[in-house]
């Protein structure tokens, strides 16, 4: 047990878990995403160097992943930090921000963010995608990358002593490599140190997500301070998706807002809409899950703020909270979704 037990870890310090408010899980606030690039088709390749305007907005939204600038979130820092005021008018409480090594954390920027705006921002400790992963990370040990994730969280990121509060997200492709592995291998042994929450990146197959489980358990992980992410455009089978709720992770629904014809990491998926996304919940809840759901937007790219013509991160409680009472989902549900799951989740054992 450490001494952060019975807390939740914010860039601004420990704060009692009453204080967390309604809580997006699957956020990023400051990154960049180059390393997942995606090069238009030949007769759109002007477009992947222009500025985004309103007349190829449709077409950056549809993809987003092809135009260089929409990737370089950081540069949007005074946008962002307006728009998390919007959240917190709109009843937000708290933001966990799921940047990690490789996709350009800036650990300091979200302690002047959380300072500015009054909103909770718990950081993410450890490491994305192999492809982001230097020689020097690929060359250490289970035991050295557990000390790397220890000290992120008791000492602090990035050569400053402001301290993240989960570890994650731990990103995995698939197939999951070597490197990756054991990234996962010191995620759980840092999480039996240190009871933290952790937050996994599962690669795009359906057998992903219980594949990284399984490593998970095997090293000793406690899975159900575990959230697997990105499950709407993971696992599309109700009963695949059933079986892996019985494994007991939190399940996370963080794409909220993504509606794009084309999901261009993967050609084979068609994504959902944000009605599919609260019928997928639906489900979840019938079946007796609500405990273990959390919800976001995980916005990564400049296309879905709203100062593109996206929805922000607002959008969960302005449009679909109120789609989900719509569809029967009590109150009280919603509020263990947005309230007291990422309360229980973000609690240090
Ligand atoms: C930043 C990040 O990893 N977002 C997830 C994008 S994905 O399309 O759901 O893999």
């Amino acid at each position: 047990m450490s001494s952060l037990s019975g807390k939740v870890q914010t860039v601004l310090g420990p704060i009692h878990p009453e204080q967390l408010g309604r809580t997006l899980t699957h956020e990023h606030l400051s990154m960049t995403f180059e390393c997942c690039y995606c090069p238009p088709p030949a007769h759109q390749g002007t477009l992947s160097d222009a500025p985004i305007l309103m007349k190829n907005l449709f077409w950056v939204k549809q993809n987003p992943y092809s135009n260089k600038e929409n990737l370089l979130l950081s540069q949007e820092i005074e946008a962002i930090t307006e728009e998390i005021m919007i959240f917190k008018a709109a009843g937000g409480g708290s933001i966990v921000e799921n940047t990690t090594t490789g996709i350009s954390r800036d650990i300091k920027m979200l302690k002047k963010m959380a300072e500015k705006t009054g909103v909770n921002i718990i950081s993410g400790a450890g490491f994305y995608v192999d492809a982001t992963h230097s020689s020097s990370t690929r060359s250490m040990t289970v035991e050295q990358l557990t000390e790397v994730l220890v000290n992120e969280v008791l000492q602090g990121a990035d050569g400053t002593n402001i301290k993240c509060g989960i570890i994650g997200e731990i990103g995995c492709s698939w197939p999951l490599t070597e490197s990756e592995k054991k990234v996962l291998q010191a995620t759980a042994e840092a999480q039996s140190q240190l009871g933290c929450p952790v937050n996994i990146h599962p690669g795009r197959n359906s057998d992903a997500p219980f594949h990284i489980i399984q490593i998970l358990q095997e090293a000793g992980a406690d899975i159900s301070k575990t959230v697997m992410s990105h499950l709407d455009r993971t696992i599309f089978d109700e009963t695949k998706l059933l079986e892996f709720a019985k494994l007991g992770s939190y399940l996370e629904y963080d794409l909220f807002g993504t509606e794009m014809l084309n999901y261009q990491f993967n050609q084979a998926v068609d994504m959902p809409s944000d009605n599919d996304r609260i019928k997928m919940l639906r489900l979840l809840i019938n079946e007796g899950y609500e405990d273990r759901i959390v919800v976001s937007h995980d916005i990564h790219t400049k296309n879905r703020l709203l100062k593109y013509g996206g929805h922000g991160y607002s959008h969960i409680l302005n449009n679909i909270v109120p789609k989900m009472l719509v569809r029967g989902i009590s109150q009280q549900c919603v509020d263990k979704i947005l309230l007291e799951n990422p309360k229980q989740w973000l609690t240090f054992k």
